[in-house]
């Protein structure tokens, strides 16, 4: 942990990922934190949330007496403002961060630059969500997640480890990784995954302008694969030209991948659909558990309801008494006189349990 000397944080673009980091450093012992906006409207929305001390427009005020500085703005972004950070007087020994779903890029601008005094050490929490904005940030994001740092060779390792101290505070586990391995990883396990999303989706769309059938009938499996279709337009814009030399190989690796399952179908080989599935589900199955692996700070279990008035209340109400935190509620499918599937969602594997165990205490199918 830091020492209890004072430490002041200066963030950076205080959305989702910004907004989250301030929560996690706000009202510690000895912590100042300080949000920089750069329009007036985020400026207020951020006072509004209170996820920091101070909210500033200007860059020189954030930065001038910060010991650390997390630039948390899409990666587009992301080099303009070291840049800027590496022509103002910046606090001696003072540590800049990032957060950008990318990593090689700002690790070579900032080698390129002449940063006196100060270091970067890039960083990627690889936690988040489909939402974005202030209005989405939580302090416990990050828990149990793990968050990247790209150190580069010339820094010193007290300043790493500084920094990985300061982010105990988010609780998630620190893993250092070299930037161009970090982007072709990275680029496979979450930017390919929402391009196929957002190219699904807007295939479905596109058969539901005749048919709005195609919406009404879309549940489960069309929904979870698709979740991370809904994410922000212009941070996906940035990360994924950012990431191009990866992701166009990676394109194609998926089309190849695409057209072997159309020869399966044209010579109808039901021995290779099933091998397909089967070696999709070995190697899913063995995905590590959410909690250690990417994203998602929810545990959601699943349970079977009767589709009658009152039933959320009984199962809320159930769930408080006992002391057990919900974090979202959600009903998957509801028709009259059908049972309906209903979502909750937990932030700890704790409140998870506890939850199972008393709804089927109670009588309720429950399932993860
Ligand atoms: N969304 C996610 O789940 C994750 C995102 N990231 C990375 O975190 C960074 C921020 O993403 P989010 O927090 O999701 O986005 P966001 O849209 O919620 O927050 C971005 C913030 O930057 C501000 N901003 C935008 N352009 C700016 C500019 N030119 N100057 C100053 N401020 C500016 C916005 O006002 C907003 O407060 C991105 O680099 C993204 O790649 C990393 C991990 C997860
Ligand atoms: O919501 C999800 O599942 C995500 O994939 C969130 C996410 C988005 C960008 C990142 O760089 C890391 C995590």
């Amino acid at each position: 942990m830091t020492n209890k000397s004072e430490i002041n944080i200066a963030i950076f673009g205080v959305g989702l990922i910004g907004g989250s980091l301030a929560l996690c450093f706000k009202g510690k012992p000895g912590i100042t934190v300080t949000g920089f906006a750069h329009v007036q409207e985020y400026a207020d929305q951020v006072a509004a949330r209170g996820v920091v001390d101070h909210v500033t427009l200007s860059v020189e005020e954030a930065a001038q007496d910060a010991d650390y500085i997390f630039i948390c703005v899409p990666v587009g972004s992301l080099e303009s403002y070291i840049t800027l950070l590496s022509q103002i007087k910046l606090k001696p020994g003072c540590i800049i961060t990032d957060v950008g779903s990318t990593k090689a890029s700002i690790a070579e601008c900032a080698r390129k630059l002449e940063l006196r005094d100060a270091c970067f050490i890039g960083g990627h929490p690889m936690a988040g969500s489909e939402r974005s904005g202030v209005a989405a940030a939580s302090a416990l994001l990050f828990e149990n997640a793990y968050y990247v740092l790209t150190p580069p060779a010339d820094v010193p390792n007290e300043k790493v480890e500084a920094l990985a101290d300061l982010l105990c505070h988010t609780r998630a586990h620190i893993v250092k990784v070299d930037p161009e391995q970090h982007d072709q990883i990275v680029g496979a396990i979450s930017h390919l995954p929402h391009v196929i999303a957002v190219a699904l989706v807007n295939q479905i769309s596109g058969y539901n302008q005749d048919n709005p059938l195609y919406q009404t009938l879309a549940a489960g499996g069309f929904r979870d694969v698709t979740r991370i279709a809904a994410s922000d337009p212009v941070v996906w814009r940035d990360i994924l030209i950012n990431n191009r030399s990866v992701m166009l190989p990676l394109l194609q690796d998926w089309n190849e991948s695409i057209r072997a399952f159309m020869t399966l179908l044209e010579q109808e080989d039901g021995a290779g659909i099933e091998d397909a599935f089967r070696q999709a589900g070995a190697f899913r199955n063995e995905l590590p558990e959410r909690r250690k692996g990417m994203i998602v700070s929810q545990y959601d279990i699943y349970l079977d309801v009767p589709d009658h008035p009152g039933i959320i209340a009984r199962i809320t109400s159930e769930l408080g008494l006992n002391q057990v935190n919900l974090s979202n509620i959600q009903i998957i499918e509801s028709r009259e006189d059908v049972p309906g599937v209903m979502r909750l969602s937990f932030r700890n594997e704790n409140d998870q349990e506890r939850a199972m165990d008393l709804l089927q205490s109670k009588g309720y199918t429950v399932y993860h």
